[in-house]
């Protein structure tokens, strides 16, 4: 994969073009259909073999160029999130702010910035959420300072940012290796329905990780391969068979989330017992992604637990990758 050049060496130059400039893109959430984790590497990070579906919970993304330079961030008042627990850094921590640094290194264009995060996916959830806008931001940079980057250079940024970034990129389905950003799209084009039942807590990843780790003790474990489960699995994707890939949902990660967050058993168990297909947990969790057999289906899911007092989201996947909406001059 080609590595991009890096004329301006992260230097943002001052100063804004001759008319200031809107960029808005979206990405997808996503969850992790299969998820088989590895032995811990020395870098920390885990092997993967994961079928990834993206899902129609998307975030947005608007850069504008600004007279100042560096770049700057806030969360639309759009956002259907609620943000006021939701830990969201706004400052160089934010994955949204990393991406725009690291285009603005490679674009002999770049100028200040400043990102509008709207935000729906549920903060760290499993989702995605934080991955999608570095995807999203990625693309709205790309344009905004005409930095011409072929997919190949912005999935080799993406990868830089984070192991799932790759993925909000590409979105549809597709098999990821590696730690997740080695992406084989997977031919799938029939609808899937799910119901996202979002918790009002997050789990951090690396701490479901080690989690997992700790539960395995010595336990020797193999480096992922895609095996028989992931072949089911893309042949239910590609026929859209809700039924055949209900008994093929897996995630090596579900005990270390149940482990810290014991309370997602009796969501879990609740979906099993109003109708669904399966349910799992997505990532490194705490969302629960319950398979349905159709639209009506999710429909009264959602409505049940409306009921109980817990807001979930219907939504379909396979669902495209990171999109540009629209380009403004102001
Ligand atoms: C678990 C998954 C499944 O898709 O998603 P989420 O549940 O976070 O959405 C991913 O592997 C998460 O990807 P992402 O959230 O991008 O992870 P990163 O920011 O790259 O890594 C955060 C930390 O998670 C751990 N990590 C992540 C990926 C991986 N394959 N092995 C790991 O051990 C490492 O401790 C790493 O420092
Ligand atoms: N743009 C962002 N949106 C949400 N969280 C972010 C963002 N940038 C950094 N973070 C941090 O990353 C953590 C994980 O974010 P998120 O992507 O929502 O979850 P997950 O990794 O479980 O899919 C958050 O708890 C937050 O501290």
């Amino acid at each position: 994969m080609s590595t991009p050049t890096r004329p301006g060496s992260g230097r943002i130059p001052a100063g804004p073009p001759a008319r200031p400039r809107s960029v808005r893109a979206k990405a997808p959430g996503k969850v992790n259909v299969s998820l088989s984790v590895g032995p811990a590497r020395p870098d920390g990070y885990h092997s993967v073999a994961s079928v990834y579906l993206a899902v129609s919970l998307f975030e947005e993304v608007t850069a504008t160029t600004t007279a100042e330079p560096g770049v700057t961030v806030s969360l639309s008042p759009e956002s259907t999130l609620d943000l006021e627990g939701a830990e969201i850094p706004l400052d160089e921590r934010n994955l949204a702010v990393r991406a725009a640094r690291l285009m603005a290194e490679v674009s002999e264009k770049a100028t200040g910035v400043h990102l509008e995060i709207t935000k729906r996916v549920p903060v760290a959830g499993g989702m995605g959420g934080g991955s999608a806008d570095a995807a999203a931001t990625l693309l709205a940079c790309d344009a905004l300072w005409d930095s011409g980057l072929s997919k190949e250079e912005l999935a080799h940024l993406a990868a830089e940012l984070g192991a799932d970034v790759p993925f909000a990129l590409l979105g549809g389905a597709a098999v990821g290796l590696g730690v997740g950003d080695r992406l084989s799209p997977a031919l799938a084009s029939a609808r899937l329905d799910w119901v996202l039942v979002p918790a009002d807590y997050g789990l951090s990843t690396p701490a479901v990780f080690a989690e997992l780790d700790r539960l395995r003790g010595a336990e020797g474990i193999d480096v992922p391969e895609p095996t028989e489960v992931e072949a089911g699995i893309l042949a239910a994707l590609r026929s859209g068979d809700s039924g055949g890939l209900s008994h093929l949902l897996v995630n090596d990660l579900q005990r270390a989330a149940i482990s810290l967050a014991p309370q997602l058993r009796d969501t879990l168990g609740w979906a099993d017992s109003h109708g669904a297909l399966a349910s799992l947990v997505s990532g490194s969790g705490p969302t629960v992604a319950v398979l349905v057999r159709d639209a009506a289906a999710a429909a009264e899911t959602v409505a049940s637990l409306a009921h109980l007092g817990v807001e979930a989201h219907a939504v379909h996947g396979p669902v495209p990758g990171a999109r540009i909406l629209s380009d403004t001059l102001l």
